[in-house]
Parts: structure tokens; C-alpha cells; sequence
């Protein structure tokens, strides 16, 4: 059989932050990347993020109509934008993830979207995994390989990223294959940016400590952080996922401190959580590349380079885009999807054997579902 050849996806991630639609196009077959294309950010406004925060925890579409209606239209109008993509990636919104009870729920209509861009467009990437027993998170892992190649590392390397939660992605380049057995580890991390923001929110009403600017005038309380890594989570063998609000918690634990002192001891719990992920990994990576705003608070970066092992950077040091590395993952892996790839496999989402998520929609008059 012939190998099919590269093609445009273009690939949208709306994140566990609720700050904004993140597209990016990516020219790949699915297993190797051949170029980056336009990439954008499409903010929500206020009140948009005031509906999708009020559907947080929510698990039937019936009873988030409105938060459905807004990520509709903020994605069909930001991905139109774009030029000529053979493919789409729709991640959607999750909602409420509880991958060893309830499942995983992400908003987002794909079969409307394909529509609406008379594209095909694959979707609903994590409810297979789940079905099978994974935990339907991380799945940007498959593509961390892909970016792995591309790079050119020889040595076991990780990837960082650090949103809302965090996670981390332990790489053997040596592989041929992301399914290949040892070729991944990934797991969340603990919280990474969302204690800070929902402290920064409740004291100040600012969204986020803008470069660590609170943070830096504070210091550790160091017992919080050994109460805050006293958690079962730290416990549980990887691969392992979160949901936004499973750490909801961490905030009394700071909640005797001042300001400062209480973003300096956030910044360092992620820190910490992470400095204790990367214990997991089979072996210490010979560098930890990060993604995600977190790489652009400079305290948390400071914090990291103290607690870790090893030469952490921003992905921007290796070339990447660090603000569209996930929707590029999600463009990669709808790719993968179509192709009848895998999209996890044990290493990454512990499910029972490497599964292709996804669920594909044409554009009416272009063939079935
Ligand atoms: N200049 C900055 N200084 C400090 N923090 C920043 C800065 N820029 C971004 N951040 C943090 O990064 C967060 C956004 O990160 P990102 O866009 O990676 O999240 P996300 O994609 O929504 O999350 P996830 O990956 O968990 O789904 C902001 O909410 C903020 O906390
Ligand atoms: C359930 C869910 O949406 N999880 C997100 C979240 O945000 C970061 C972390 O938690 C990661 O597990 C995942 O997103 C990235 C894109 C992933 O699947 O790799």
C-alpha cells in the first residue's frame, strides 16, 4: 500500500484556563511533522467566560446549552479565518473530567463545525480512551514524539506543559514509534496555574500574577508545600489525569498568608508537583523543555530550575511555539485519527492497549459521518 503523504490540519484548543481559542495549522501525515502554518489566539470576552465558568462540572451538553452555543461560535468564527485546511482538529471545552467514574466531557458539536468550515473535522478525542479504561489525558503526548523527531533528540527529553494543570511528557527518541513500548510516559503533573489564577481572582480580581510580579515580592511557606505534596495524587502511579478543580483545596492552605506569600507558595507547589513527577520517569530527562503560560511567569521558571534535576527552557529555545503547541497536538493527532493511527496507548493514558480516538464528521453533502 502506497504511504499517504503530508497534509494541512489545522488543529483548536480551548484550555483548561478559559482564557481563549488557540488554532494553529500544522502540515504532517501523522507521524512526522513537514512544516508549521498560520497559527492564532481568539480571546473570550468576559461574559463568555462567565457562562463556560458556570458550566464547569457539568456532564450532559442538555445542561450547558449556552457554554455550547459559545464555543460553536468562537470556534466556527476563529477557524474560518484560517486558510485552506484539508483537516480539523476540535478539542472543544472540557467540562468535567472523572475518567474512573463519570467519563470525560468536552463540549463542542464537531458534526455542526464541519459545516460550518465544509471541512471534515475530527472530535470527541477522548471518550475511546476512557471507554477502554485510560484516562483520556494527556493526549498531546503522541504529538511530543512527533516534536521530539523533529528536534532531533538523541537522549531522553521531556515536555512541560504547564496550563491551568500540568503535564509531563517523558520521551525515548530512540523509538520508531509513539506506541512503541517505553517510547512515552506522561501524566498530569498536580495544578499548575489555576491555584494561582483562582487566589489572584478571589484577593485581587486580576486574572493571573502577571510575570510573577506578586509572586517575587513573596516568600515560601515551606510547610504548605509539604501539606500541599502530602495529597493521594502524588502517590498514584502514572500515567494519571486531573480534573481543573480536583486541588480546589490548595487555597486554605495559603490562606493565612499574606499576598505574596501566597502566590510564591502557589508558584512553588506547581514547582514541587512537577519536581515529583519527574521522579516517575524511567530516567532523568537530559532536558525538560516547558510549554504553556507558565513558561512565561519567570518565577515559576526560576522555581523550576531550582527544584529539577535538569536544564529546564521554554520549547521556544528548541524553535517551538509554546502558546500553540497544544492546538498543533490537536491538528497532529486528527491526522492520526483519519489515518486509523493511535492517539494514547498505555504509556500515556494507561489505557489496556493503544487505541485511535476521535470521532470523524464531513461536512453535509460530503459523505456520512
Ligand atoms: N506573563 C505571564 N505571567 C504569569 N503567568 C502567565 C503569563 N502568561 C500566561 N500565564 C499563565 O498561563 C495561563 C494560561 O496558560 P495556557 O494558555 O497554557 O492554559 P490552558 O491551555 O488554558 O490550560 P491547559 O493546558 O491546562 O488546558 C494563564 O491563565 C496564566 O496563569
Ligand atoms: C481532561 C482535560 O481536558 N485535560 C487537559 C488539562 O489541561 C492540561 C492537562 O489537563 C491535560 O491532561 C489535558 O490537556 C492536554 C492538551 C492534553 O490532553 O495533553
Amino acid at each position: 500500500m502506497m504511504k499517504a503523504g503530508p497534509i494541512w490540519a489545522l488543529g483548536a484548543m480551548s484550555g483548561t484556563s478559559l482564557d481563549g481559542v488557540d488554532a494553529a495549522m500544522v502540515q504532517t501525515d501523522g507521524e512526522k511533522i513537514y512544516a508549521f502554518g498560520d497559527s492564532g489566539y481568539r480571546a473570550y470576552s468576559e461574559a463568555e467566560q462567565l457562562v463556560l465558568r458556570s458550566a464547569l462540572g457539568k456532564w450532559h451538553d442538555d445542561d450547558c446549552s449556552e457554554a455550547l452555543q459559545v464555543i460553536q461560535q468562537a470556534h466556527a468564527g476563529h477557524l474560518s479565518s484560517f486558510g485552506d485546511a484539508d483537516l480539523v482538529g476540535f478539542h472543544g471545552q472540557t467540562l468535567a473530567h472523572d475518567p474512573h467514574g463519570r467519563g470525560t466531557h468536552q463540549i463542542g458539536d464537531g458534526a455542526a463545525l464541519a459545516n460550518d468550515l465544509a471541512c471534515p473535522v475530527v472530535w470527541d478525542f477522548r471518550t475511546a480512551d476512557v471507554q477502554l479504561g485510560g484516562e483520556g489525558a494527556p493526549l498531546a503526548p503522541f504529538y511530543h514524539f512527533a516534536c521530539a523527531k523533529w528536534i532531533g533528540a538523541e537522549r531522553p527529553i521531556a515536555f512541560l506543559n504547564l496550563g491551568g494543570v500540568g503535564n509531563l511528557t517523558w520521551i525515548d527518541p530512540q523509538q520508531g514509534k509513539p506506541d512503541d513500548p517505553g517510547a512515552l510516559l506522561a501524566f498530569d503533573t498536580g495544578p499548575a496555574n489555576a491555584p494561582i489564577n483562582d487566589m489572584m481572582m478571589q484577593r485581587l480580581g486580576r486574572a493571573y500574577d502577571q510575570d510573577g510580579a506578586l509572586a517575587t515580592q513573596g516568600g515560601v511557606a515551606v510547610d504548605a508545600v509539604e501539606q500541599f505534596l502530602m495529597h493521594p495524587y502524588f502517590d498514584r502511579p502514572a500515567p494519571k489525569s486531573l480534573d481543573r478543580d480536583e486541588f480546589v483545596d490548595v487555597l486554605e492552605l495559603v490562606a493565612g498568608l499574606s499576598d505574596a506569600d501566597a502566590a510564591a507558595t502557589l508558584t512553588m507547589m506547581s514547582a514541587a508537583a512537577v519536581a515529583r513527577g519527574l521522579k516517575r520517569c524511567p530516567s532523568t530527562p537530559g532536558r525538560v523543555l516547558v510549554t504553556g503560560g507558565g513558561r512565561k511567569n519567570p518565577v515559576m521558571m526560576h522555581m523550576l530550575n531550582g527544584v529539577l534535576d535538569t536544564q529546564v527552557d521554554p520549547v521556544e529555545a528548541v524553535g517551538l511555539d509554546g502558546d500553540m503547541l497544544e492546538a498543533q497536538a490537536f491538528a497532529h493527532l486528527a491526522v492520526r485519527v483519519q489515518r486509523g493511527l493511535p492517539t494514547s496507548g498505555p504509556g500515556t493514558t494507561g489505557v489496556r492497549a493503544a487505541v485511535s480516538g476521535g470521532t470523524i464528521s464531513k461536512p453535509a453533502g460530503k459523505g456520512a459521518n
